[in-house]
């Protein structure tokens, strides 16, 4: 792993731009990070993370939901609406920029639809889409409501089969898309650089993502403020956030 010294935001790692620039297909993997500059608190941050202000056994798992399911409920429904508030930031944008020249998959365990609003087209959601709700039991599609929920608990609407509409997300315990993941371990198996971005690798499937691609000959390339689980395994480190180094790798 070489961690790029004065890796500062004026100057683009030389090893990054080049691998950027020899790369025909490339995969951005994403996590949290990715959107915190766009106003979206990640998970594991002490102090805005949502994990430390809410306990994900209470809201991100099967067992939530049977116990409370208006607390998780009201939960989503608050996250919707502070996802419709915010914007793509420079960083969305930029890795839609860099698919104009070449092939550029996203693989992201964002459940939030800012890389699609920030122009990228070819986006694989790993746990899900805040933007989706189905019954949990016979799995119909529905619309998601516009109720911006005041309170703590909000019941969830009823499926004509009498199941529950329950937020289309990945819940910790349940399986990812089966279609999905292929697809996310077919792109890192095929990519020539995967750029790790915003994420502290942590939860699987998907950490493992990154030792896939690079098993395959990929360069991996982390993009992130922070050392995490992933940094040992990356060729290169960028130590710099997602919205100011993105847009310097289009240089
Ligand atoms: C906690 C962890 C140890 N647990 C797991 O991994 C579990 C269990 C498990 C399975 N295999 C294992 C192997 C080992 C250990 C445990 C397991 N995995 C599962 O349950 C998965 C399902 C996991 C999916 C859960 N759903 C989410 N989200 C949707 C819901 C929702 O959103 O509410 S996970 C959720 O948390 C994760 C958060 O991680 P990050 O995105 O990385 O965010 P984090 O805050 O941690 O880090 C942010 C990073 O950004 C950086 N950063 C900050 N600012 C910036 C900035 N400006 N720029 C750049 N970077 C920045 C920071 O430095 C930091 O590094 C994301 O994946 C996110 O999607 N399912 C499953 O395995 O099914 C099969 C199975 C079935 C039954 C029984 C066993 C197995």
């Amino acid at each position: 792993m070489t961690e790029l010294a004065g890796a500062d935001i004026s100057s683009v790692p030389a090893d990054l731009l080049a691998a950027v620039r020899a790369a025909e297909r490339i995969v951005v993997f994403t996590g949290a990070g990715m959107s915190a500059e766009s106003g979206l608190p990640t998970f594991r941050d002490e102090e805005t993370g949502l994990w430390s202000r809410y306990d994900v056994s209470r809201l991100a798992t099967p067992e939530a939901w049977d116990a409370d399911p208006a607390l998780v409920w009201a939960w989503y429904q608050r996250r919707r609406f502070q996802l419709a508030a915010v914007e793509p930031n420079p960083g969305h944008r930029a890795i839609a920029a860099l698919g104009r020249h070449r092939r550029v998959d996203v693989v992201t365990q964002n459940v939030d639809d800012l890389h699609e609003r920030g122009g990228s087209e070819r986006v694989v959601h790993l746990h899900g889409r805040l933007a989706e709700t189905f019954c949990d039991t016979c799995r119909l599609p529905y619309p998601v409501p516009a109720v911006d929920p005041q309170t703590e608990h909000l019941e969830p609407e009823r499926c004509v089969c009498g199941g529950r509409i329950r937020p289309g997300v990945v819940w910790f315990g349940e399986h990812l898309p089966a279609d999905e993941f292929a697809r996310a371990v077919d792109h890192a198996e095929n990519c020539d650089l995967m750029l790790v971005v915003g994420t502290s690798g942590i939860v699987y499937p998907a950490a493992g993502l990154p030792q896939v691609a690079r098993e395959h000959g990929a360069t991996v390339a982390e993009i992130n403020p922070n050392r995490t689980d992933l940094s040992e395994a990356a060729d290169l480190v960028w130590r710099a956030p997602a919205s100011t180094a993105l847009p310097a790798l289009l240089e």
